[in-house]
């Protein structure tokens, strides 16, 4: 069953297979031509407790999803911007990073299929055009990354392995932001579709909200479940009506 809206609802949402379909390279995807409205429309309606929890980085997200501007974390919580005015804060460059970066450009040349994602906090390597070598390309990303440094984690996502610097996620961020202004109060629904949203599920119920799973991967965390993108953009846009209707 489609969850019913609540007035006093924060909202965190996922992005790459919750509110945009996939596709097959990261900058392949469409961006459907309503979605910024419908953000900013969100936005308006829940007193600005509207943000984006993402792996993608928040200079992407204000790109691709301009002119809507919203609170985000980026990169799985390596940086966050608390309101759309104020500043994005990153964790300091991770010493692995680089080293990393020249590792795994060095080893996974000879993998064709492969393609490394860079993003400043973090790196992803997907193998979507390979997924028979899912298996051998993670390990060797884990091997190659493992002796680097501390803090160095490995993330399995969908047809993608991403590292990233330890103890800043998905669920860190929405703790985050429900200590801040634009949040504090309300009742935080986080939507998601991969394994890497489990931790905004897990410190959105912990705070007494829900989680809504997207698509069909198992999870033991979901209050309730959309199928598809499309399904959650169209549950989103009847948001702002479904709650005119109930409030006095
Ligand atoms: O946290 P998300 O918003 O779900 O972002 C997770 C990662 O999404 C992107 O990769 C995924 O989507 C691509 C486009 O559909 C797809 O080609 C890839 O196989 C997926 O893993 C993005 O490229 C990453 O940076 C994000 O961390």
């Amino acid at each position: 069953m489609h969850p019913y809206p609540e007035s006093d609802w924060a909202l965190f949402l996922d992005i790459d297979g919750t509110l945009i379909e996939h596709a097959d390279h990261p900058e392949g995807i469409t961006i459907p031509e309503d979605l910024p409205d419908l953000l900013t429309r969100l936005q308006l309606t829940l007193g600005g407790a509207v943000a984006l929890v993402s792996g993608r980085t928040i200079d992407w997200m204000d790109r691709r999803f301009a002119p809507a501007r919203l609170p985000a974390s980026g990169q799985h919580g390596a940086e966050i911007r608390l309101a759309p005015d104020a500043p994005a804060v990153p964790i300091p460059i991770p010493r692995w990073r680089h080293p990393l970066e020249e590792a795994l450009d060095r080893e996974l040349a000879t993998w064709p299929g492969t393609y490394i994602e860079h993003k400043p906090l973090s790196l992803a390597v997907h193998f979507r055009a390979v997924p028979q070598f899912g298996d051998a390309i993670m390990q060797k990303v884990i091997d190659v990354g493992t002796g680097l440094g501390d803090g160095v984690e490995f993330l399995k996502g969908r047809f993608v392995i991403e590292v990233r610097q330890g103890g800043h996620d998905k669920g860190s961020a929405v703790e985050q932001f429900m200590r801040s202004t634009l949040f504090t109060g309300r009742r935080p629904v986080f939507l998601g579709d991969d394994v890497t949203d489990e931790d905004g599920f897990r410190a959105a119920r912990q705070a007494g909200g829900l989680a809504v799973a997207v698509g069909p991967r198992p999870t033991q965390q979901a209050d309730h479940r959309l199928a598809t993108p499309s399904e959650v953009r169209d549950w989103l846009n009847r948001l702002p009506e479904a709650l005119e209707s109930v409030s006095p």
